[in-house]
């Protein structure tokens, strides 16, 4: 694409003021701080209670998708390879790919986010890396240190794995308290169990599994599972210290990460929703928005299944009403700028990336972008009557086990 002779849009402008702005590394780089907790662990709860309770997956319309073929629809995909062998010359491939499709982003790990910049001067895809992948157990200081080092590399965007552990543990659990009294230990057995995953990747499917079940029901509704069951119809049990999860360390984490990455550096975080349940989606959620991030994200593709559409549809439930009740007007006190969902794992097909954002997710991570893409222009020239252009060669290939 010819950038030269065109003046430069208005993102183009905002990411080449970010990349000037943003910090040199080892010089400019000071001290990390985390910020201090907004609510008691019991007040978390108490609005996170309120917040599964509020929430609602109705039976409504499907949400209006940009056109299959259009820009908008390319820009909803971040091209991604998060495999840990990834090589420079699949980097180098997949950044010409996305200034080629017009996909948003390339999602990489934090040792391609240079030559990615690099590769992609000058065109309006950003850089997207992830902090904590895959498991989301690092301590806080590291993760910390990630998001720096990733920004003052020139990421503009970053997804974080969220803690999900925390949510699955009490407050006053043993693992919870060794994790915090000793994240050093934890780091480097997260390293090693992130290699062993890798490898294990067994690339699921979007939408192929089970959706995760919850107490939640669709008023005068007897189903209790599936795509519009999510209506809480009982709260959590009313708090109690010793039994919540740490809700307080969680909101610390990603309150201390958007301090020090704040906009326009836009924040993901990756639920990892085939671990948790519909309440703690709901409670991530909740989480999520009291930081100010920008998004929510289903999966990291690398445990349990992809994303799912009960997931995707739950999310976005949260993130409508999470932007619309305040304090003042009866809900939980978060705040009023929506958040969006990202759909990720598992993304394989034009189908899958149609169903996703009918369901309302704004943007697809995937390392199937080329593939969709593909189907996109066939359907197009299907629908047009034209003869389907042939097949170009595609980076995505599911028999190579890569991602
Ligand atoms: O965040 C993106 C995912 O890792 C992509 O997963 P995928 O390879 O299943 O498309």
């Amino acid at each position: 694409m010819d950038t030269s002779t065109k003046p430069p849009t208005e993102s183009q402008i905002l990411i080449q003021d970010f990349l000037t702005a943003r910090p040199t590394l080892d010089t400019e780089l000071g001290d990390i701080e985390l910020m201090t907790d907004r609510y008691t662990n019991q007040e978390w709860a108490v609005q996170i209670a309120e917040t599964q309770k509020k929430v609602r997956v109705e039976e409504k319309e499907k949400y209006e998708a940009p056109v299959v073929g259009s820009p908008a629809f390319a820009e909803t995909i971040d091209h991604t390879i998060l495999k840990l062998d990834a090589t420079a010359s699949q980097i180098d491939a997949l950044c010409s790919e996305a200034r080629t499709e017009g996909f948003k982003s390339v999602c990489v790990r934090l040792n391609f986010v240079q030559r990615c910049v690099n590769n992609l001067k000058g065109s309006p895809v950003v850089v997207a890396c992830v902090v904590g992948f895959h498991e989301g157990t690092q301590d806080t200081h590291s993760k910390l240190r990630e998001a720096r080092a990733a920004v003052a590399a020139g990421a503009f965007e970053l997804d974080v794995v969220l803690n999900h552990q925390i949510l699955t543990q009490h407050a006053s659990s043993k693992a919870q308290t060794e994790h915090t009294a000793n994240p050093s230990t934890s780091s480097s057995a997260t390293e090693s169990l992130t290699a062993l995953n890798t490898a294990a990747n067994s690339k699921p499917r979007s939408g192929t599994s089970t959706p995760a079940e919850g107490p939640y029901s669709l008023p005068g509704s007897s189903k209790s599972n599936g795509l519009h069951s999510r209506t809480s119809s009982k709260p959590d049990s009313t708090p109690d210290d010793s039994n919540i999860p740490n809700y307080s360390a969680i909101y610390t984490e990603l309150a201390s990460i958007r301090s020090l990455c704040p906009s326009p550096v836009t924040l993901k975080l990756i639920l990892e929703t085939s671990q948790l349940s519909p309440a703690q989606i709901l409670a991530a959620a909740h989480l999520a928005a009291a930081a100010n991030f920008d998004f929510i994200k289903t999966s990291t593709g690398f445990n349990g299944r992809g994303a799912s559409l009960a997931d995707v549809q739950l999310m976005v439930a949260a993130t409508e009403y999470l932007s619309t009740k305040t304090k003042n007007n009866g809900g939980s006190p978060v705040r009023g700028r929506k958040m969006q969902v990202k759909a990720s794992g598992g993304v394989r097909s034009l189908a899958d990336a149609q169903k996703m954002l009918e369901a309302g997710a704004t943007r697809l991570g995937t390392s199937s972008g080329l593939w969709i893409m593909q189907e996109s222009r066939k359907v197009l020239e299907e629908r047009e009557g034209k003869r389907p252009s042939p097949v170009s060669r595609l980076y995505t290939d599911d028999s190579t086990g890569g991602y």
